[in-house]
Order: C-alpha cells, then structure tokens, then sequence
C-alpha cells in the first residue's frame, strides 16, 4: 500500500531561494503543502540573480532577480511549485503559471531595529544630543523617501546609508555599531524568529510598506491543474484581494518593486477594500499620497487610484524607469 503510493505520488518539488528567510518561508508553505496533499514535500534550492550579484538593488531592478530562476525551473519542470516573497513578484503574468495561491500575510509594515532598543524618534533626539545626524540604513528608495518625508517634517536629522544584503547582514551593521538603525520588513523578521530584535514597528501613517510585503507568493505550471487546484485552499481571500489593490496601482503607476511607491490595502471578508498609496521622490521634498475605498474590483481600485496619482504629478516623481 505504501509502495504505491510511493510510486503513484513521488514528493512534491518545491524550489526556493536559499536565504535564511527564503528557507524559513518555503519551510512555512511545504508543511502547509504536505498536510493539505498527504505527499511529501522535498525543497530544492536555486540561486537567482538577485543572490550573487554584488550591485545595489535600486540599479539591477525590480524585474524579477529573485524571481526569474525559480520561474525558469518552474517553466522546465525541474520543481512543482515556487514560493517567492510578493512584493518580489514582477507585477506582469507570466507565459504558463498560476499564482496558485496567496496565503494569509502577517504583519505587513516595516520595522525598525535600531541600537540600544530606541524608537525612531528616541533615536534621532539621542543623536541629536550628541551633535550627529542619525545614521540609518536602507538602499529602498521607498523607505528612503518616507524617511526623508518625516525627517523635514519634524526637522529631525538623519543620515540615510544604502546598504543591502540579508537580514543578518542588514542588522549586523546596527550590532557593530556602523550604523544607529536599519528598516526591514517586520514580516521577515518574524518569519526569522527575530521580531523580538525589533524596537519599533512603524506605523504605516510614517512608512507605507511596498505593494506585497508581508505576503508569500505559491506558484506552479498552469499545466498542473491538479496541483493548482490543490494549492488554491492555502489562498486567502481578503489578502488575495489586497495585494492584487496594491499589485494593479504599482502596475498602472508603471513602476518596479524598486521605485519609491508604498500601497497597503486591507479587505473585509465582505468584500471592500481599502487602498492608500504613496508616490515620492527620494529626499522626501515631494510626496502624493492618497486613498481610495470601493466594493468592486481591487484591480480597478488599484488602476482608478493610479490614474489619480499620476493626474497629481506621480510619474514625475518616481525617477528613472527601471524596466
Ligand atoms: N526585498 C527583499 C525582501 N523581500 C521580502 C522581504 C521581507 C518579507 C516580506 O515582505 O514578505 C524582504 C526583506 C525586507 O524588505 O526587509
């Protein structure tokens, strides 16, 4: 009886990027995979581009360079499914796989993890004091903007370094002292076991976190119908909801994962979703925010707020395109 179930239902593939983060996600979703299926679920890593190159994010893209490789052995049948992090994900469908699931997403904003356990703004009167800018780290665009956005506001004065690699690096920089504080995703961190290193989460009125963030992404061949329809219990209704608001804003504003956009969007499980977006240039001088509600389609929620922003000057702001 074994023996044939063993040969009918080989292990299910699942192909990952091989980052701490990535493993621990992948881990979350083959568990989940393995129970819903009754077959195992082996991981199979593959390096993307994103993990061996050297240049900062901003400039390689938001074209997918964690995304491509898993895509591709998707694509070649070398895996069954791919998890990617969302707001990875280029917002373009592509050729022959289903976005076969979006599960529930954790907390979506981002987190500060600063030196001796401070807030943002403990932080910044504390450097003051001593004379200095607070010095924190991000190569996000996004963050950068926002950040900056708040230090005019409130006249505080920091000193944003770009900086980039995993989040054991990221935080080492605060843990040597290079830095006073970095921003990250409070999601990976959670999903990492470290929130606890955390000292403030930022209220998403401070930082819009991206499109996505805080979601998982399950992919598999449009061809393994089977599969999908099996992966689409692991779906989350108002999430999926959510981040197709965000996804089809950062879609119509024409912009990558890497331009300085924010959205988050919630949804009830009666079916209206919320969505505000941020649009602003890098120093934080010039920023459109704004927010819409409605009960029809979060994809059209998302483009009828897009076309707003861009009415306001949006696509003035964003800088260079990167495609
Ligand atoms: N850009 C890398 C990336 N992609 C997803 C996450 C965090 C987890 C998530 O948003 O789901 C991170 C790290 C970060 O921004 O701190």
């Amino acid at each position: 009886m074994s023996d044939q179930i063993g040969t009918d239902h080989p292990p299910l593939r699942l192909g990952t990027r091989r980052s701490a983060l990535a493993m621990a996600q992948s881990g979350m979703v083959a568990k989940a995979v393995a129970e819903l299926t009754g077959r195992q679920v082996e991981l199979v890593e593959i390096t993307t581009y994103g993990d061996t190159s050297r240049e900062a994010l901003a400039q390689i893209g938001g074209t997918g360079v964690f995304v491509s490789a898993l895509r591709d052995a998707l694509l070649a049948g070398d895996i069954d499914l791919a998890v990617h992090s969302l707001k990875d994900l280029p917002t373009a469908a592509p050729e022959g796989l289903v976005l076969a699931a979006v599960p529930e997403r954790e907390d979506p904003r981002d987190a500060l993890v600063a030196r001796d356990g401070l807030s943002l703004q403990e932080l910044v009167e504390k450097s003051a004091h001593s004379g200095r800018p607070a010095r924190i780290g991000t190569g996000s665009p996004r963050r950068l903007a926002q950040l900056n956005s708040w230090a005019r506001e409130t006249g505080a004065s920091i000193e944003s370094v770009a900086i980039r690699g995993n989040v054991d690096t990221r935080i080492g920089y605060v843990a040597s002292g290079e830095l006073d504080a970095v921003v990250l995703a409070a999601a990976g961190l959670n999903r990492l076991g470290r929130l606890g290193e955390a000292t403030q989460i930022l209220d998403s009125e401070l930082m819009l976190p991206a499109p996505g963030q805080g979601a998982l992404a399950v992919e598999c061949s449009a061809a393994d119908a089977e599969l999908a329809s099996a992966l689409a219990a692991l779906d989350h209704a108002p999430t999926r909801a959510a981040v197709t608001a965000e996804r089809a804003l950062l879609a119509a504003l024409e912009a990558g994962c890497s331009a300085p956009v924010g959205a988050l969007a919630s949804s009830t499980p009666q079916g209206e979703t919320t969505l505000r977006a941020l649009v602003g240039t890098v120093d934080g001088a010039t920023v459109v925010q704004l927010s819409a509600t409605g009960t029809g389609s979060p994809e059209e929620l998302g483009r009828a707020l897009a076309a707003r922003m861009l009415a306001e000057g949006a696509a003035g702001l964003m800088g260079e395109r990167i495609k």
